[in-house]
């Protein structure tokens, strides 16, 4: 099983709570989490990467143990080796691109240096047609740009798996068709797994080998690996 995820999560601040219950057993590697605003899509991807701990259950890629809480195993973020790519693409400001993109190999422990490079730098450069802004900073790309240096960034280190938060969503409309064709070429060329939240449906019809519908912080699926939702009519 490439994805094996069975966890639950109570998070409070105040007088509110959100219950996070995420079931998820799938060999597909291309999934979509489908759900509206606030469905608790985020704080899954932030569960799966190890920026959040379940309180129970487990989390397993291709059968590796990324957690399991009845034999206490955490894996810190790193060694989880996920490629991340957050909503806002979250690339540091005070880096240019070519250091942003190497700060994926540098364990998040100190900034690369301003010609940072090695020949996985240099292959995703190329591979994003980013090499002749390599030393601008982010706040000197267009959307375009930002969105393919923090995809770069997830993938320099061989990422198992890729998580996406909502990759197309600060994108105007013509350039998330270019991009999401762009994702889904490279996603097939490389057979990286990969999780996609997002509430928008043309994301999970071109992505989707597997949707799951999230709503009010539940994604079920039935033992067989159908989607229970999806069964009843949710
Ligand atoms: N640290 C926290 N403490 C308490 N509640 C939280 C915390 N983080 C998130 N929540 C709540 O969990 C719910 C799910 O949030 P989440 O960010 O996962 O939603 P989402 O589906 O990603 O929505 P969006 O598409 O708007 O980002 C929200 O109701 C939010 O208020």
């Amino acid at each position: 099983m490439l994805f094996d995820i069975d966890i639950d999560k109570t998070l409070r601040s105040g007088q509110r709570s959100f219950y996070l219950r995420l079931r998820l057993r799938s060999a597909h590697r291309r999934i979509v989490i489908l759900g509206p605003s606030g469905a608790g899509k985020s704080i899954s991807l932030q569960a799966i990467a190890g920026l959040l701990r379940p309180d129970h259950g487990h989390i397993r890629l291709d059968g590796r143990s990324l957690f399991d809480a009845a034999a206490g195993i955490d894996l810190a973020p790193q060694q989880r080796r996920l490629g991340y790519l957050f909503q806002d693409y979250a690339l540091f400001p005070h880096l240019n691109v070519r250091q942003n993109i190497a700060f994926g190999l540098t364990g998040g422990w100190r900034n690369p240096p301003a010609d940072a490079g090695g020949a996985a730098v240099d292959y995703w450069l190329d591979a994003f047609g980013l090499r002749p802004m390599a030393r601008q900073m982010p706040a000197e790309l267009s959307g375009g740009q930002r969105q393919r240096t923090a995809l770069a960034r997830a993938l320099v280190a061989q990422p198992r798996a890729l998580l996406l938060d909502e990759p197309f969503a600060a994108l105007d409309p013509a350039l998330r068709v270019t991009l999401r064709q762009e994702l889904d070429h490279l996603q097939r060329e490389l057979q990286v797994p990969m999780i996609l939240i997002t509430h928008d449906q043309e994301d999970a019809a071109m992505f989707g080998e597997q949707v799951l519908r999230m709503q009010d912080g539940a994604v079920e699926m039935a033992p067989d690996g159908s989607d229970a939702a999806a069964l009843i009519g949710f």
